[in-house]
């Protein structure tokens, strides 16, 4: 019998510091997020970065956190319960980390009888540090808990005509009403490191000015390149100038080189530039999160009205809007047929 898994990335139980440090843990101690060798991730996360940064991202969940709970996970459920009634396989709901993992979502569908699983990272852009964590986990759980279960991965999506068609009618929508001077593109950060890593010809990104447009292999694993393709696609059904419209990556660490240009740096620049009225997309995510809500409709926000800056609108993720809800499901039903 087939089943669905869908994977988004996790939150902690509360906005509490004696919740956000285990979850932290988890998260940065994933050699797919921090890739460097085990001591030395253990001492940078451990060490370092797990001194002070619960706090600090307590005091943020703290600022976005609902009754029901993290946005992120009741967003991911709701669209999970509006998929469902769409499809005629189970279909359930894990998270990469924290409390709802991937082992009770594969238990809850084996129970169901599912042996056939189509496992679903909710990341329109493939990294190793999103998607690969998950499929490498899911993994190392069959192996070891489901040996019954086959597994076919969801690719991803930032290029299909459907999902690009509802990005595209959500922003619209958000936008009328809203005199914008320019459209960001922001989406969440990785170190360069990461998408040199993933390059399956080992030659091929450089991260240059060109290496993301000239068609390669390596694009089928090159985030940077999925960004830019996804962003190209969407501003053509829009129909947008080249000058009203912008992409830019955020929510990057110390330390390393991440990917450029920086969402932070190119909004306080903005106003000076005569962009006055500014919208922002945040299409990496398909749920709304702490990264959307606070460092963007929050955070970048506020920035914004500092350096001069006039109107600001963060438009919200997919989340369980109705049409993405039903092309999820239009994929679901193709390969459940
Ligand atoms: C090395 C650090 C990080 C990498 C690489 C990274 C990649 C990455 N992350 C997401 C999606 C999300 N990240 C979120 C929060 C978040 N991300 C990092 C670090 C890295 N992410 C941290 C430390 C945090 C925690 C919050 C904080 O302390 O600032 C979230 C939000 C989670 C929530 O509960 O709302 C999402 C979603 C992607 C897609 C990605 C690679 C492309
Ligand atoms: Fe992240
Ligand atoms: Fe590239």
């Amino acid at each position: 019998m087939k089943g669905v898994l869908l994977v988004n990335l996790g939150s902690p139980e509360s906005p509490a510091p004696k919740d956000v440090k285990p979850y932290l843990d988890e998260f940065l101690m994933d050699k797919y997020v921090i890739d460097v060798p085990y001591l030395l991730r253990a001492l940078l996360v451990r060490g370092i970065i797990l001194r002070k940064r619960p706090e600090e991202s307590a005091h943020a969940y703290a600022k976005i956190w609902w009754e029901e709970g993290s946005p992120l996970v009741v967003l991911s459920e709701r669209m999970q319960k509006k998929v469902q009634p769409l499809v005629n396989v189970p279909v359930s709901l894990a998270m990469r980390y924290g409390s709802m993992t991937i082992e009770k979502g594969l238990q809850e569908l084996s129970d169901k009888g599912v042996t056939d699983v189509m496992l679903f990272p909710l990341y329109p852009q493939y990294a190793m540090a999103s998607t690969l964590t998950i499929l490498v986990k899911a993994e190392e759980i069959r192996k070891k808990k489901f040996p019954h279960m086959t597994f076919t991965d969801v690719p991803a999506f930032y290029n299909k005509p459907d999902y690009i068609k509802n990005l595209a009618d959500s922003i619209q929508k958000h936008l009328v009403g809203f005199e914008y001077d320019h459209l960001l593109f922001s989406y969440h950060g990785i170190p360069e490191r990461h998408i040199r890593k993933t390059d399956v010809t080992k030659s091929h990104c450089k991260i240059d000015g060109s290496c993301c447009s000239t068609p390669s292999p390596a694009h089928d694993f090159c985030y940077r390149h999925q960004c830019y393709e996804t962003t190209r696609q969407v501003v053509k059904l829009l129909g947008l100038p080249e000058d009203k419209y912008s992409l830019t990556f955020q929510s990057r660490l110390a330390g390393d080189k991440w990917l450029e240009p920086y969402t932070d740096i190119e909004i306080d620049k903005m106003p000076a530039k005569g962009i006055k009225n500014l919208a922002v997309v945040t299409p990496a995510f398909v749920s709304d999160c702490l990264e959307t809500l606070e460092e963007i409709a929050m955070r970048a926000k506020e920035d914004f009205e500092k350096n001069g800056g006039g109107n600001f609108l963060a438009i919200p993720c997919l989340n369980d809007d109705q049409k993405w809800c039903q092309t999820v499901s239009n994929w679901i039903n193709e390969w459940a047929e």
